[in-house]
């Protein structure tokens, strides 16, 4: 296949943004001058997306969209994307780092929400609101304090002491609540907060465990029977990480045979597309579970943040090629190019690539004002600064694609 080259004006280069992105993106793309942007309330069915994908140069997703090795390949002129949301485990990011595409996200903006979110779900629970909820909702009025437990004094078990389990560890402090966590790296325990001796270890001590790990392979059903059967008799379960991480027929056997004081879940193993009717969850079942619909980082202060965070980086990425903060991508960190016309070349990363390069530049020669590389494994990524017109850029940048493993070249002016 002919490496891919995409270089155009910014009134060309179309942006398809899904799955209800806020709108501080498009106005942060328009601001910035790009015209052609297409935004959609939801996911695409995957057929509507392999033919939508094929146009876009720019392609924005939240969770919900999977952009798998097959969708990807049919990603001609993409150069960048955006996941406007934390996880990236949507994205197969080994096929779009060996296609050239460097991929975004937002890894802070929303960690408060979702931090909010689970500090009232960890009160809930203590207090048996979920039951006492439906319980009124179907008529039935049963006052009582049994089973009801101030958060005080308590133990919160953290499962993932990142960005969100760290907020959660503060929150959760100052209502009074001892805080202990497990995290695969050595963390910096804030406030009074004590690592766990292990997973089991936390599972047997807290009367509140919650879940903020990304989706791994080491992840994937972390939380099974054998773990729920070392939680606390009593004891609740928070999942507002990924749907992977629990086994949902474990966690509904647990709840089934009373060995857990109820759950609240946020993430499923599978999603529905849309909104509307069709979500099905064997959790449906139970009343002492707070069900909701992956809404921990839906605030409307997360998404505005959200939108404008991750636009910008796709926008200096297609402006500039700086690839700074991109999670699969080796990382360049550019200065403008104002006087200067800057290449970018992405190839497999082979021995004798640079000195390749170096040539098409002595051939041509052209004075190189700036060169920037950096390399993963298996991608290279080197940025050109020149002194030449667009004419020579061009000629440049086709030299630049004969070489053999390119994966992409673009030119900026
Ligand atoms: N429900 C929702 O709407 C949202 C869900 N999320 C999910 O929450 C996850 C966590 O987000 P952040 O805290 O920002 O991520 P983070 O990357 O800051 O923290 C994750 C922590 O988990 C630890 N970890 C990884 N593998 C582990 C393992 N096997 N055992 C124990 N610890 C492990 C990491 O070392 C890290 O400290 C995201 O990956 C995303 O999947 C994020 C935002 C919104
Ligand atoms: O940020 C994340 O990883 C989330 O899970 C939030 O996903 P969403 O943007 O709400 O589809």
């Amino acid at each position: 296949m002919p490496p891919k080259t995409t270089s155009f004006p910014r009134q060309d280069i179309r942006v398809l943004l899904l799955e209800g992105i806020s709108q501080t993106a498009v106005e942060a793309f328009r601001a910035a001058g790009y015209t052609q942007i297409e935004w959609h309330p939801k996911a695409l069915p995957d057929a509507e997306l392999k033919t939508r994908i094929a146009e876009a140069h720019i392609i924005g997703i939240r969770s919900r969209t999977q952009l798998t090795a097959q969708v990807l390949a049919e990603a001609r002129r993409l150069i960048a994307i955006g996941c406007f949301c934390i996880g990236t485990n949507q994205v197969d990011l080994d096929a779009a780092e060996l296609a050239g595409i460097p991929v975004f996200n937002a890894p802070y903006s929303n960690t408060r929400s979702v931090a909010e979110l689970v500090v009232a779900q960890t009160v809930m629970l203590m207090r048996g609101i979920p039951q006492k909820n439906a319980d009124c909702h179907r008529g039935i009025w049963n006052k009582s304090a049994d089973g009801s437990h101030e958060v005080r004094g308590k133990t919160l078990g953290i499962v993932g002491y990142g960005h969100i389990g760290t907020q959660v560890g503060v929150l959760a402090e100052a209502l009074g609540m001892r805080v202990i966590f497990h995290d695969i790296q050595t963390k910096l325990a804030l406030g009074n907060a004590q690592p766990a001796a292990g997973l089991d270890d936390l599972l047997a001590r807290a009367d509140v465990v919650t879940l903020h790990v990304p989706d791994t392979p080491a992840t994937r059903h972390m939380i099974a029977a054998p773990q729920l059967a070392r939680m606390k008799p009593g004891a609740h379960l928070i999942n507002a990480s990924r749907g992977t991480v629990v086994d949902i027929d474990a966690l509904a056997d647990a709840l089934a045979k009373g060995r857990l004081g109820g759950a609240a879940v946020d993430v499923f193993p599978v999603e529905p597309e849309a909104n509307g009717p069709g979500f099905e969850s064997p959790l449906r079942a139970f009343d002492n579970v707070l069900l909701t619909p992956h809404v921990g980082g839906s605030t409307l202060e997360a998404q505005d943040n959200i939108g404008t965070e991750v636009a910008a980086k796709l926008i200096r990425y297609s402006d500039n090629g700086s690839t700074l903060s991109a999670v699969n991508f080796p990382e360049v960190a550019l200065p403008e190019h104002e006087g200067s016309l800057r290449l970018l070349h992405i190839h497999r990363n082979v021995p004798g690539m640079l000195s390749q390069i170096n040539e098409v530049f002595s051939r041509h020669q052209v004075n190189i004002d700036g060169q920037f590389l950096r390399t993963h494994p298996k991608v290279g990524y080197v940025v050109i600064d020149v002194n030449a017109n667009p004419a020579q850029g061009q000629l440049l940048k086709d030299a630049l694609a004969a070489i053999p493993g390119t994966l992409r070249t673009r030119v900026l002016y």
